[in-house]
């Protein structure tokens, strides 16, 4: 039996050796084409680590980051967002919180253990707020879906998960219609970012204070007293300005301004644009502090 099971055994051995041979014969060029990708993906990492020690805010993807290169070709992918009229953040799309069908649940495990490819952290159990899915019937795992995260060369999603996600492309935001339709507003020469910045940096005193009176509490009543051009005063996080020397210099026009001439103006300012800061931007026109209604 024992001697049956030998010659069983030496007859199948040279004819697997020989057909993994053939296999490496008959593929120098997949396994080289696989050289190149995984040296392709080892280039593209070390882009990311060039761009990552760029502090400056590069457009998202950067126009010769390995993302966008190796999205070419991809239909919602646009090539120039400038001839389509769209931010390439829009093109491309933010990483859907929505957990994707999963074709290979092995996979999706070892995507959520791993992480993306890049510098992104990976996702630990923590985040299993993300969507959770038992991945060997008894340790749940976190899934987080990246499937519609422009893929690397290792990670492109299978054409069933990519069609299953809404196109980015078909999601157009209000807030970027809202630009399109908004007209620019023309300063007049003389009131430009960098004239207030001159003006500012003069060290003018510009809030309209008799010289020497400290800052004063202003209360509701008395901040809507001044809701005109010419004497226009706003809240602003507790602090009220004087509007007024600023109107002309507002890139988005005085009329703008001047609806929150008179009240707190702090919520519809950071409705549309917390990135300014108004505290260094209007020091000069600093004139106190807004009393919080019910205090005396
Ligand atoms: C009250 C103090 C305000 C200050 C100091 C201020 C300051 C600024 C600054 C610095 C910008 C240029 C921002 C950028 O390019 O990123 C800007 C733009 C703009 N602001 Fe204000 N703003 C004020 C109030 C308002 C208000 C109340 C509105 C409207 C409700 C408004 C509407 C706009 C708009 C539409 C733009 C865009 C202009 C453009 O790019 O064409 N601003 N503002």
């Amino acid at each position: 039996m024992a001697s049956l099971w030998r010659s069983i055994v030496e007859s199948i051995r040279p004819e697997q050796s020989e057909s993994t041979d053939q296999v490496d014969r008959e593929a120098p060029e997949a396994n080289e084409q696989n050289d190149n990708q995984e040296e392709q993906a080892d280039d593209s990492s070390e882009e990311v680590d060039i761009i990552a020690d760029d502090q400056t805010p590069p457009p998202f993807p950067a126009l010769n980051s390995a993302q966008r290169a190796s999205a070419v070709g991809e239909a919602r992918v646009v090539d120039s967002p400038r001839d389509q009229g769209q931010s390439p953040a829009r093109a491309m799309g933010p990483p859907s919180l929505t957990p994707a069908p999963q074709r290979n649940p092995q996979a999706s495990a070892r995507t959520a253990r791993q992480g993306p490819p890049g510098r992104l952290a990976p996702a630990t159990s923590s985040t299993s707020g993300l969507g959770s899915q038992p991945s060997n019937g008894s340790r749940p795992l976190p899934v987080f879906n990246f499937s519609n995260v422009t893929p690397s060369a290792r990670s492109r999603p299978t054409p069933q998960s990519s069609s299953s996600l809404p196109a980015p492309t078909t999601a157009p935001s209000s807030l970027a219609q809202a630009r399109r339709k908004r007209e620019k507003v023309a300063l007049e020469p003389g009131y430009s970012q960098l004239d207030w910045a001159n003006l500012k940096n003069s060290g003018k005193d510009l809030s309209g204070r008799p010289p020497g009176v400290p800052p004063v509490r202003i209360t509701l009543e008395e901040l809507k007293k001044h809701s005109k051009p010419e004497d226009a005063w706003t809240a602003l996080g507790g602090k009220v300005y004087n509007l007024t020397p600023y109107l002309r210099f507002h890139p988005g026009g005085v009329k703008e301004t001047m609806r929150c001439a008179g009240k707190d103006g702090t919520h519809l300012f950071n409705i549309t644009h917390m990135w300014v800061n108004y505290d260094r931007m209007l020091a000069n026109c600093f004139i106190g502090y807004l009393v919080p209604p019910g205090v005396n």
